[in-house]
């Protein structure tokens, strides 16, 4: 079956949510803060080689975001307003093409290197979410749709650009962590690591407030950069509340992916976030999740586990855990869930 929300909207005139969309909510899931504002991270200051000092206590605040909130806003990242501003513009023109042209990149499984769809995995969600996406594996082997022109162009350069940020962003994790630059980047074989490309598109909705983008969930890998049209919608959970995020001008949201906390034994987190729809225009998104090589077992390492610190995760190879999470709705249990070691399992350790 391949339906997507967008295509529902424009052939229906309605006014009320269909049923299938309506997401059954707790009281715990409006409660939201605008006390608390997200940490700032200037890229720059973190690789800066002529200020030492300046650039110690950019890690710092890379560390202490990492580990108080799982998220961070990057400034002064490097990567274009130009670039960002086209692919943003090419993703709405994807979006535009006809459903069975779309259909044609419709892919089946996770691991599939282009995946067109709605939802989150419609065979097993209980009910649908509000948006669309577009998947692409962009690394090692770079996929993408040969359409619409210049398409894929963009994509290749966006992906080659946030790669690189990604990479020194690692850099800075490890060093955050007391260990050497290089540290996640070998450890995580990430030269040869995994890059998925989603483009997330939620069209305009007749009853936001009873919808859902995208529900409660934590990403994958070891992190994820994010880039929105003019539209928010984007909110991380810390403390027990929904933090509505407003990002900076070209900034990039960053959030911490499963396989950082795994990595490092819990010590950084994988924020849980979502994304809410609205009713006035769609809102793009643009993740680019950076990863292990598919075949890396991440398990925590064993600098940052001692007796007081026992393992709190299985080892699990990448290509594992995607599927395993695949297999299950996005909102009932994170995955990271399914490999962590019970206390009484640690009591035994
Ligand atoms: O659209 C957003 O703001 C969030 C997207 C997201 O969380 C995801 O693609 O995993
Ligand atoms: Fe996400």
């Amino acid at each position: 079956m391949f339906s997507t929300v967008k295509g529902l909207v424009e052939s229906n005139n309605f006014t009320s949510l269909p049923p299938i969309y309506v997401f059954p909510k707790k009281p715990e899931d409006s409660m939201l803060s605008t006390a608390e504002t997200v940490p700032i991270i200037d890229f720059s200051l973190l690789t800066s080689a002529n200020d030492p000092d300046q650039r110690c206590k950019a890690i710092q605040d890379l560390g202490n975001a990492c580990r108080d909130w799982g998220f961070f806003v990057l400034i002064n990242h490097g990567v274009p307003e130009e670039l960002r501003d086209e692919i943003l513009r090419a993703s709405c023109s994807f979006f535009e093409l006809a459903e069975e042209e779309k259909r044609e990149f419709a892919g089946n499984q996770v691991l599939d290197p282009i995946r067109c769809g709605s939802s989150f995995n419609v065979k097993v969600d209980k009910s649908f979410y509000w948006r669309d996406y577009l998947k692409l594996h962009v690394h090692p082997s770079f996929n993408a749709p040969n359409k619409p022109p210049g398409f894929s162009e963009v994509l290749q350069e966006y992906s080659e650009k946030t790669r690189e940020v990604a990479d020194e962003l690692m850099k800075g994790v490890s060093k955050s962590l007391g260990l050497e630059a290089d540290y996640i980047l070998k450890r995580m074989n990430v030269e040869s690591g995994s890059q998925l490309l989603v483009i997330n598109l939620y069209p305009p909705c007749p009853q936001p407030e009873i919808a859902m983008g995208l529900p409660p969930h934590t990403d994958h890998g070891l992190l994820t950069l994010l880039i929105q049209n003019e539209l928010c919608g984007l909110q991380v959970q810390h403390h027990g509340k929904w933090i509505p995020v407003n990002p900076h001008p070209n900034s990039f949201l960053v959030n911490l992916g499963d396989h950082m906390e795994i990595l490092t034994n819990g010590e950084y987190k994988s924020v849980v976030h979502r994304a809410m729809v609205n009713k006035k225009a769609t809102r793009i998104s643009i993740g680019t999740a950076h990863g292990p090589s598919f075949e890396t077992t991440v398990s925590p390492a064993p600098e940052l586990v001692s007796e007081s610190h026992p393992p709190a995760f299985r080892g699990i190879k990448y290509s594992e855990y995607l599927e395993l999470q695949q297999k299950y709705q996005l909102e009932t249990k994170s995955c990271l869930d399914r490999v962590r070691i019970s206390t009484s399992e640690i009591n035994n350790y």
